[in-house]
């Protein structure tokens, strides 16, 4: 029996890439395609928007969409996200969060709706860049204080989050090998006259323009040396089969809150 998905957000960047990639792979197929109601996709063929998903008309009913699959793979906007991950609640569905953007309280109530289902939730799900998150880890722990880090991030001009989701985590991971947090230690602007960098702060730095996938690099700048760690995405088939692995992860869990070093085995 395959595992039947729900892609929301279906007509987006990640929504045509995940409706591609479930086409390709054995063991999952698409249940059902969603759009935000008054959307120009609604009503029409899923396989308009990825040759695969031929046969999927798209709707904007969630309830609908949970009822034809498994597994909800939200990739929108936090506003919509927070309204299916309710729905899937209702309805015992899994979800897989791929959205960014989140604010603290918004992820308190992942974090509940995770008493009742099974969800992953992560801000890339591209192997390579949870291989960077271990990287980074390593660096942090073994080069301490003693070396500056700071996290620069560039992606395409449609983006509206920043720092991205995934440059936030590179930071808060660097923060927690260092025993500290972003609250405490992150600088999210430098600007005018800054004054001397204050030891232990975590800065970012953000690009926007073009087509750009997402480049990440994290400093680690200290006496006479630096590090740069870098992961570049160059398609967005990696963080589509990345949520189609934890689509399938979550087939066998039926509660808790799981990332995708779970997934992935890297925990
Ligand atoms: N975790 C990961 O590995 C990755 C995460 N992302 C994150 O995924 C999210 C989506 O990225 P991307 O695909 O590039 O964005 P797009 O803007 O291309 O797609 C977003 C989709 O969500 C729909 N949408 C927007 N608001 C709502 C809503 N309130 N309810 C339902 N649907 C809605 C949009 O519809 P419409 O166009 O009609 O507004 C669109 O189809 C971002 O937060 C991004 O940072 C991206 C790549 C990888
Ligand atoms: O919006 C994007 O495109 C991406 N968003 C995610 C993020 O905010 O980290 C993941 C990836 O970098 C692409």
């Amino acid at each position: 029996m395959s595992l039947a998905l729900a892609i929301a957000g279906a007509g987006g960047r990640m929504g045509r890439a995940l409706l591609e990639a479930a086409a390709a792979t054995e063991g999952v197929r698409v249940g059902a395609a969603l759009e935000a109601a008054g959307s120009p996709w609604v009503g029409r063929d899923a396989g308009d928007l990825a040759a695969g998903a031929k046969g999927v008309t798209i709707g904007s009913d969630i309830a609908a969409a949970l009822k034809a699959s498994d597994v909800l793979i939200d990739f929108t906007r936090p506003e919509g996200t927070l309204v299916h991950l309710e729905a899937c609640r209702a309805a015992g569905r899994k979800i897989v969060i791929g959205t960014t953007g989140f604010k603290a309280a918004e992820i308190e109530k992942i974090r509940a709706a995770a008493k009742d289902i099974a969800i992953v939730f992560a801000p890339n799900m591209s192997i390579g860049v949870n291989v960077t998150l271990k990287l980074v880890e390593l660096a942090a722990r073994a080069l301490g204080p003693a070396y500056d880090v700071d996290v620069f991030e560039m992606h395409h001009s449609l983006k509206v989050d920043a720092p991205s989701g995934t440059a936030l985590k590179l930071g808060e991971v660097a923060a927690q090998a260092r025993g500290t947090t972003l609250e405490a230690d992150g600088v999210f602007a430098r600007h005018g006259v800054t004054g001397e960098r204050k030891a232990g702060s975590i800065g970012f730095s953000v690009a926007r323009g073009g087509d750009v996938v997402g480049d990440h690099t994290v400093y680690f700048a200290g006496p006479g040396e630096r590090i740069e760690i870098t992961h570049r995405s160059n398609s967005r088939t990696t963080y589509a089969q990345g949520a189609l692995r934890a689509a399938q992860f979550l087939a066998s869990r039926s509660t808790g809150l799981h990332g995708m070093d779970d997934v992935l085995g890297l925990a």
